[in-house]
């Protein structure tokens, strides 16, 4: 794998200012996280967690570590216990947020106590919805909720600019029939519709992870990006990835990645080599 190049393109933590750092960016479920039945529930893996704060630890001039998720901004505060510095994109992009560090007092900033225990401070920009967008979201929750209701194990989740069909726990037939129906209730609607691992999710605003990697390329200034992502909503990451870039894939399926492996625990063996090629 590209790691070791990747890697000299952070540079020494000696070295003069004048390129900005790379960026270390990855989805969370199905790549720091294994999928399980509550969303809610969802950690990051020991070892994912410990090479994350290593490459944090590198210094906000040699690596920027970014969490790249479908997942609300605050679970993302919260779930994984983001290090100090972490950028955070939520909701595929509509929503952003910060770790800061070091603690400071803030008008704007949040206190949060996360799920592995510890504090941070976290800088969080909500989605703001207009109010054509708020009413075709209160129209996309009532129409996932009407096809959610008659299947066992199916429910909605619902976040600041998005619902989403969640099947994981219902019979296979019965789920794609829904999944279809809460595809075609999005598209009827106007809305965006995103089909992910046993998710079909229906946004009122128009993000994607390719424009949201971009965006904190550009902000950082980053000479090379590094990108993990296991579904289908990452492979728009994966096509604004370039030549200095390095792409993996977490998982089965078609990909623009260049590079593959197993599982989470292979993600986070990736991620630890990376911190052991930067030495910290
Ligand atoms: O594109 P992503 O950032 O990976 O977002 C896709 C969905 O991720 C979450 O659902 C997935 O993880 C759950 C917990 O392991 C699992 O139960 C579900 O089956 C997976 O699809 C998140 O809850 C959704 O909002 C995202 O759409």
């Amino acid at each position: 794998m590209a790691l070791a190049a990747f890697a000299a393109a952070a540079g020494t933590p000696h070295q003069d200012a004048g390129t900005g750092p790379v960026l270390v960016a990855s989805d969370f479920d199905g790549v720091l996280a294994p999928l399980g039945d509550d969303p809610l529930a969802s950690r990051p893996t020991p070892a994912a967690a410990a090479a994350l704060a290593r490459l944090a630890a590198c210094g906000p001039d040699r690596v920027r570590v970014a969490l790249v998720a479908g997942r609300r901004v605050e679970d993302l505060a919260h779930l994984p216990s983001p290090p100090p510095r972490a950028r955070l994109v939520g909701s595929h992009g509509a929503e952003t947020g910060e770790v800061l560090a070091p603690l400071r007092d803030g008008a704007d900033d949040e206190r949060s106590v996360r799920a592995d225990g510890t504090a941070a401070r976290v800088r969080l920009v909500p989605v703001a919805l207009d109010e054509a967008q708020r009413d075709l979201l209160a129209d996309v929750a009532a129409g996932l909720e009407e096809i959610a209701a008659p299947l066992e194990g199916a429910w909605v989740e619902h976040k600041p600019s998005a619902a989403v069909l969640h099947t994981r726990l219902s019979p296979a037939d019965p789920a794609r029939t829904a999944s279809t129906a809460a595809a075609e209730l999005g598209e009827r609607l106007g809305a965006h519709v995103m089909v992910g691992k046993n998710v079909v999710e229906v946004a009122v605003t128009r993000t994607s992870k390719g424009i949201a990697l971009d965006a904190l390329r550009e902000r950082l200034g980053s000479p090379a990006v590094l990108y993990l992502g296991d579904d289908v909503t990452d492979e728009r990451a994966f096509a604004v990835l370039g030549p200095a870039d390095v792409g993996i894939k977490v998982g089965d399926g078609e990909t623009l990645a260049a590079y593959r492996v197993a599982d989470p625990a292979e993600a986070a063996a990736a991620l630890t080599t990376l911190a052991d090629l930067l030495d910290v």
